[in-house]
């Protein structure tokens, strides 16, 4: 037992979506704190960003840092944690709400843990007794634990250490308010300083806000970009390395039981995914299967180290000055830049991505060979700058509107509490659109809807058999690797939303069941912009796969990709000697595989087959030389989009085929 004088003063780090080293308000607070009291170094030498910390009056005293990061039972299946010897899992499956999936999946399991497992051999690194604990559990029975533990009575009345305080980073979700809530109750309860810091992970600072109440951010995403205008100039610098940290307690507590921690990234990796492959199908009939000769456009593994080489690599490869030009690609690994996942994680921040661009604009560092080194900002980085904010945006959207992100007529549910009124910070109130009715998993919305009708074509769109050939090749994709692009993101949202008409959040929690860089604001603030009840200004615009197929994918190299039972269409016809153009029919045809005539099917395999002669739509579209004749009117332009616009379009009239459109759809939204 220590003695009281001696007795270790730990402070608790609680990491979250802030698994980084670098430009880390906490470590660098830590780190800062201790130094100066070690070394009384005047406190402007330690403090590069004096409001980036806290005060020394606030600071709690300690001797030790206890970083853990924990995998939180309600959002991570924890099963695979507990030995088979010892019993069961005290907690609820990780399944979603609305669809009953899993919260996460492999690929973003497998993600998580190299970027913990990374951060943990980083802080082993400093070569100052610095490291990191692992725990499953809910965050609050994980701290409650901890300050047991640390409470207890040695036998001679004195306790195994004190805790200085727990410092944890704030987050918009509703579910993390409320871990959050619980450590502060808890550390309450126990006398324990306990502070909630703002995470410095995104474009522009919480402080640097153009408002100071969130009743304020504007309702469309243009009217918030304008006022921050120009972006370059708006984020900090990112915060100075750390090199040096407060030790682990000489005692730390154990994993609550029944759960192990393994000591390895292997066996961290395995606990979490062998609940998962209980059923390696995801309860799909028929899954799709790795196709030959396709890479994932997201191979990279996860953590602050790898996501420092892809920033590097985006700078000195050219990729983020072009990115204006490539962002609507679907197929490889630099037509966007697949950042999201590290940025989601907090293994990098927003401002890093800034700092590296302006280094490059500016003419230090790395990309001398590239075009526009030292030049300025150019379309690329700009564009990535517009992006950034999106992403901004989206968080603060969450903040704003709290629980309304994740019901059913999104944030165009009126507010059900005395924020009425004036304060209704909801879109577009005055004219909001009729409520949709949607089709869901497990209840009839009424006469002609039939919820086990549904739960099959919800089915098919997981699988990637709709017979519409985007969707199929973007779904499938996104199964097999965790990432697709942010074009195939919006056609899918919309297919499922305004198409088949179904439930928008079960195609929210499908994507945050599989996405890699699921992020809960981006998600869902996503989905619902999407599906027309978020805050797409111009409510209720439907994308057409066809023609966004035809503009994005006109060799239908990514449907071919992906899709490898139509890989055999030849699109290539001969209009004289050494003169070949695309066969517009077999193109229709690879678009939706109903097109294509009997023998071709024959040839192909394909007659008989569900999805090819049943589609769950045919949309009608026809293309002459040149472009698509497409329904209606033309579509928005969208989102600074590049001339080929975001692809909204009228819906008309389709055939219903083998699936009825729900009213909103056949009313034909606009
Ligand atoms: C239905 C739907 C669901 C989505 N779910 C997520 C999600 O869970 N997590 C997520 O990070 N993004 C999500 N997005 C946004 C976007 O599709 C991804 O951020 C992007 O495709 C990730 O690839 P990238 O990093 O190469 O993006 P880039 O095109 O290189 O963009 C750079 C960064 O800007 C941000 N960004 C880009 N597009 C958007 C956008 N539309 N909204 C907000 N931020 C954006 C991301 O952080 C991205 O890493 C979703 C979009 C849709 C339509």
């Amino acid at each position: 037992m220590c003695a009281a004088a001696a007795r270790p003063r730990v402070l608790i780090y609680i990491l979250r979506h802030d698994v980084r080293l670098s430009d880390n308000p906490i470590f660098l607070a830590a780190s800062a704190l201790w130094s100066r009291k070690r070394s009384s170094i005047d406190a402007a030498d330690v403090r590069p960003r004096e409001d980036s910390l806290v005060s020394k009056e606030d600071a709690p005293a300690f001797t030790h840092l206890l970083p853990v990061y924990i995998f939180p039972a309600h959002q991570v299946e924890v099963s695979g944690f507990v030995p088979a010897s010892s019993g069961r899992c005290p907690y609820p499956e990780a399944r979603s709400r609305v669809a009953g999936v899993w919260r996460t999946g492999p690929h973003r399991a497998k993600f998580v843990a190299q970027g913990v497992w990374d951060l943990k051999k980083r802080l082993g690194n400093l070569d100052c007794d610095s490291g990191m604990e692992v725990r499953v559990g809910m965050v609050g029975d994980v701290v409650e634990h901890m300050l047991d533990w640390y409470e207890k009575d040695e036998g001679d009345g004195g306790h195994r250490a004190d805790v200085a305080g727990i410092w944890m980073t704030g987050e918009e979700g509703t579910e993390e308010k409320v871990d959050e809530a619980e450590v502060e109750r808890l550390a309450e309860e126990r006398g324990v300083e306990f502070k909630v810091w703002d995470d410095e992970k995104y474009y522009i600072d919480d402080r640097d806000l153009p408002f100071d109440n969130i009743s304020d951010l504007p309702n469309v995403y243009t009217t918030y970009r304008k006022s921050l205008e120009p972006l370059r100039l708006r984020p900090r610098e990112p915060l100075s390395p750390i090199k040096q940290l407060p030790p682990l307690p000489p005692d730390i507590p154990p994993q609550k039981e029944p759960f192990e921690i393994p000591d390895t990234l292997d066996g961290l990796t395995k606990a979490l995914l062998s609940p998962l492959e209980a059923d390696p199908t995801f309860g799909l009939p028929s899954p799709p299967c790795w196709p030959t000769n396709v890479s994932s456009a997201h191979p990279f593994s996860g953590g602050e180290s790898a996501a420092q080489d892809r920033l590097a690599q985006l700078i000195s490869g050219g990729a983020m000055s072009s990115y204006k030009e490539t962002r609507n690609g679907m197929l490889g690994l630099d037509f966007s830049t697949k950042l999201s996942a590290y940025l989601a994680q907090g293994h990098l921040t927003a401002r890093q991505v800034h700092a590296a661009m302006v280094d490059f604009e500016e003419g230090r560092g790395p990309g001398k060979e590239i075009a526009g080194y030292g030049k300025g900002e150019n379309d690329g980085t700009a564009g990535v700058r517009f992006e950034l904010l999106w992403r901004d945006y989206m968080r603060l959207c969450a903040r704003k509107f709290g629980s309304r992100m994740f019901g059913i007529q999104g944030i165009q549910q009126p507010p059900t509490s005395s924020r009425k009124g004036a304060e209704d910070p909801t879109p577009h109130d005055d004219h909001r659109p009729p409520r949709k009715r949607w089709k869901m998993l497990d209840r009839s919305g009424g006469a002609k809807d039939f919820p086990e009708m549904t739960r099959e074509v919800f089915t098919r769109f997981r699988s990637g058999r709709t017979g519409i050939g985007l969707i199929d090749a973007a779904n499938r994709e996104l199964f097999l690797t965790g990432y697709t692009s942010n074009r195939a993101r919006q056609n899918v949202a919309s297919f499922l939303s305004s198409r088949l008409g179904i439930d928008w959040r079960v195609g929210a929690e499908w994507y945050e069941f599989l996405l890699t860089d699921y992020d809960m604001p981006n998600n869902w603030g996503n989905w619902q912009y999407v599906a027309g009840v978020g805050n797409d200004p111009r409510q209720g615009r439907v994308f057409n796969p066809v023609k966004q197929a035809l503009d994005y994918d006109a060799q239908g190299e990514y449907i071919k990709a992906w899709v490898p039972e139509l890989r055999g269409i030849s699109l290539a016809r001969s209009v004289g000697p050494n003169n070949d153009e695309v066969d517009q029919q077999k193109l229709m045809g690879l678009y939706q595989a109903w097109r294509l005539d009997e023998a071709e099917k024959e040839r192909l395999g394909l007659k008989g087959v569900e999805w090819v002669e049943q589609p769950l739509v045919r949309i009608p579209f026809s293309v002459g030389r040149g472009r698509g004749r497409t329904e209606g009117k033309g579509g928005g332009r969208g989102r600074g989009r590049g001339s080929k616009g975001r692809g909204f379009k009228r819906m008309g009239n389709e055939e219903k085929a083998g699936w009825r459109q729900s009213d909103g759809a056949a009313n034909g939204v606009v």
